[in-house]
């Protein structure tokens, strides 16, 4: 039992989503985007969970709802009572389209309820809590820590190195209309891959990384390419292929597939990227296979997430927490 304070006041957290393999990096690379959740929490007399906004259709508003699972296992952790909570849950962040929204749930349930009970978990039982439930470290780390992180995890322990985003790098993600699952998008890899597509993905997979962490953008074409997931999944994302192989004829430094999919991501120079050569590319592509796409200019997220602390004397605190969530301008300060 740690020496947690007992629960008051109501949290805000916004927390935000993210990439992971980034091409090569399976199950290891991810980068915090422009583009977030919110989650507030407080302890009430019963359950109360409210979903702000048009992201979060079919998200359970019982207590098998991920954000109350995960804070539960925070309280169990620190082992203290498991109280009722008031969840409110606003997303910027597109289900099951390979943004990492799941991450973004678990890592801001993590943030919130540690936070209500005074930080008694570290960073370190966050990430190492949120890596056993997500499975893989990558989205779940980007999300907690920002920027992009090269992570490993054994199945016991997770570890990672953060990497500061290059300087003047823009990211375009092309969200299509239909969700895919990051369970069935894994279900279609294969049990067994060759030795030289396993050699193909460490080594492109660590030029990437040493490419990233150096600002050698000028690699990012030749390294973000991948021989372990990409191939496979392809079949479930009209127009992928096309998409990844031409992208760099239109002004794009490297493209992959976001996560499990189907988003597919970019990234490009920022003096170049917004010329709107690479978005008519993507679009005309995608509507020849009679998919509509959502594109969209994020940056890399530099920071993981943001609490909020609101006690009784806060300016804000009578005000209805599902209206707070509502109001875009809700600006969580670090
Ligand atoms: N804010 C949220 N609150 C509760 N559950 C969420 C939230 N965001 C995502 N989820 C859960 O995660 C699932 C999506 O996870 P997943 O298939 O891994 O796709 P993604 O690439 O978006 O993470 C949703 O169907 C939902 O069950
Ligand atoms: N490494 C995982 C990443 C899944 O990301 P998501 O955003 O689609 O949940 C994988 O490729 O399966």
């Amino acid at each position: 039992m740690r020496n947690a304070k007992p629960i008051s006041g109501r949290i805000i957290v916004k927390v935000p989503a993210s990439t992971a393999n980034l091409g090569p990096g399976f199950d290891s690379l991810g980068m915090a985007l422009s583009l977030f959740a919110w989650i507030s929490m407080e302890p009430s007399e019963t359950t109360r969970i409210t979903l702000v906004g048009d992201n979060l259709e079919g998200v359970s508003q019982d207590k098998t709802n991920l954000v109350y699972v995960v804070a539960q296992s925070v309280f169990d952790k620190a082992g203290i009572e498991l109280p009722e909570l008031d969840i409110g849950i606003r997303s910027d962040i597109p289900l099951t389209r390979g943004l990492g929204s799941s991450a973004s749930a678990i890592v801001g349930a993590l943030v919130a309820a540690n936070s209500l009970i005074g930080n008694v978990l570290t960073d370190d039982e966050l990430f190492q809590m949120a890596t056993a439930l997500e499975k893989h470290p990558d989205n779940v780390g980007a999300s907690l820590f920002g920027g992009i992180i090269a992570a490993a995890w054994d199945g016991t322990r997770a570890e990672y190195v953060r990497i500061e985003p290059p300087s003047g790098m823009d990211v375009l993600v092309a969200i299509p209309e239909f969700e895919l699952s990051t369970k069935k998008a894994r279900n279609v890899l294969p049990e067994q891959i060759t030795l030289s597509d396993a050699v193909f993905n460490v080594t492109h997979s660590s030029l990437l990384t040493a490419a990233l962490a150096s600002g050698r953008l000028d690699l990012l074409s030749h390294a973000m390419r991948d021989r372990l997931h990409q191939p496979y999944r392809a079949a479930l994302i009209p127009g992928m292929d096309r998409i990844l192989r031409e992208a760099t004829d239109h002004g794009a430094l490297g493209a992959v597939l976001s996560g499990a999919g189907p988003t597919l991501l970019f990234l490009a120079r920022s003096e170049h990227s917004r010329n709107g050569q690479l978005v008519a590319f993507i679009q005309e592509v995608m509507a020849g296979e009679g998919i509509t796409v959502k594109t969209q200019w994020l940056d890399p997220c530099l920071h993981g997430p943001q609490v909020l602390f609101m006690d009784e004397n806060h300016p804000d605190y009578d005000k209805d927490p599902h209206r707070l969530l509502r109001n875009v301008k809700v600006e969580v300060g670090a």
